[in-house]
């Protein structure tokens, strides 16, 4: 382990000094496309206005043979487009794959200094992240790359689940963390088929009513609610960002609002779109509601210097509830700075209060 005074060093002569905070940049919806796939890299343009981030995936989804295309397309899209204020990330291939060495070396000198965030697909402890992190540097500095190129881990093995802690702390690169639940379930041997969202066997029955013949009520429960806890605490403990990962079930676009939301409400800050149709569905739940910013906003009004406790609408409310609206009120004062239709419904709502 790297002492902590050698921490925030870079690892490479010549590349940039390693941030101390991650930058707050709005990433409500992590956007997948398959760059070697010409109708969607025709849609970027397009696209890119209306996300927060734009990943170009060159892993699982790009065929094996479709690989080398991909990241030529990659390569292609960023020198070409201008992105403004989104973001552009890719997913590499996995560290024991074939292409990952090229995705790395090409994407960073090439277009090095395009790419905000690489994600880094099964990562399974700080090994893979300092690997990661040296490469990078290295790299950089070759290129000439001015400020650092973060990274983002899917969470998406048991071993990395067991190491979440140790991987969000591996960096001052780490800006975040995924869930992927796909991978997930089939490293654990979870007996589902499906790209994340829940499972009708998964469940609870209510208590016999006395007799054999009453219908018992069902209730099914989340298959990811541990994971992503606890993902999220060990975000929070490090400083970086938690996300919910990939919906699988593109038609299904309620029950995909669904998992979006308990991920926000669990605090993750966004979640990927993998279609076009779901890139407002998370553009809606992870931007806080305008009735909640009135809310939290007139908390803290009340509440003064944050200390202390006083009654709202028959409500306790405390230094507790305070930082709690703290956390809505600040997300969505960055978030409205960015997006005025948003500023706008935030300030609708604040008259009505
Ligand atoms: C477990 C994991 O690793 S998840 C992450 C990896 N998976 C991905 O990245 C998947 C990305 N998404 C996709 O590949 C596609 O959306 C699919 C295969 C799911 C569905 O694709 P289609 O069957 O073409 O969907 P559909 O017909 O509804 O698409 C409508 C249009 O949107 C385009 N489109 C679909 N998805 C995207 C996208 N992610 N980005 C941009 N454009 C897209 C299609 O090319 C199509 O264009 P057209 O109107 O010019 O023909
Ligand atoms: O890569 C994502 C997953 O769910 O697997
Ligand atoms: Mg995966």
């Amino acid at each position: 382990m790297r002492s902590p005074k050698d921490f925030f060093r870079p690892l490479a002569v010549g590349a940039p000094a390693p941030l101390r905070e991650v930058p707050f940049r709005p990433s409500r919806m992590i956007h997948f496309f398959d760059p070697g796939n010409a109708k969607m890299a025709a849609k970027v343009p397009d696209i890119a206005p209306q996300v927060d981030v734009l990943l170009g995936n060159l892993e699982d989804a790009v065929a094996a043979d479709r690989k080398e295309a991909a990241r030529a397309g990659l390569v292609e899209i960023a020198k070409a487009v201008d992105f403004g204020a989104t973001q552009l990330w890719t997913r590499i291939n996995s560290l024991d794959s074939p292409w990952v060495l090229d995705d790395l070396v090409t994407l960073v000198t090439e277009v090095g200094d395009k790419l905000d965030v690489i994600m880094v697909p099964k990562v399974e402890g700080a090994e893979d992240i300092h690997y990661v992190d040296r490469l990078l540097a290295q790299l950089e500095a070759k290129a000439g790359i001015t400020r650092p190129i973060l990274v983002h881990a899917i969470l998406e093995t048991a071993t990395g689940v067991a190491n979440v802690e140790e991987i969000a702390g591996a960096s001052p690169r780490m800006q975040g963390i995924s869930l992927g639940p796909a991978d997930l379930a089939a490293s654990r041997r979870m007996k589902t088929t499906r790209v994340g969202g829940g499972h009708p066997g998964y469940l609870v029955r209510e208590d016999p009513h006395g007799d054999q013949d009453t219908p018992r009520a069902t209730f099914q429960q989340d298959l990811w609610h541990y994971t992503i806890a606890r993902m999220v605490d060990a975000c929070a403990a490090h400083g970086i960002l938690p996300y919910y990962g990939p919906f699988g079930d593109i038609k299904d676009t309620t029950a995909c609002e669904d998992q979006f939301r308990n991920a926000f409400l669990l605090g993750c800050v966004g979640a990927w779109s993998l279609h076009p149709v779901q890139i407002a569905i998370a553009k809606k739940v992870f931007s806080p509601a305008p009735a909640d910013v009135a809310w939290a906003r007139k908390v803290i009004a009340a509440m003064g210097d944050g200390t202390g406790a006083v009654m709202i609408d028959g409500k306790m409310q405390d230094d507790a509830t305070y930082k709690q609206c703290r956390v809505v009120v600040s997300l969505a004062d960055e978030l409205a700075a960015r997006d005025p239709e948003l500023a706008a419904a935030y300030a609708a709502a604040q008259d009505e209060e």
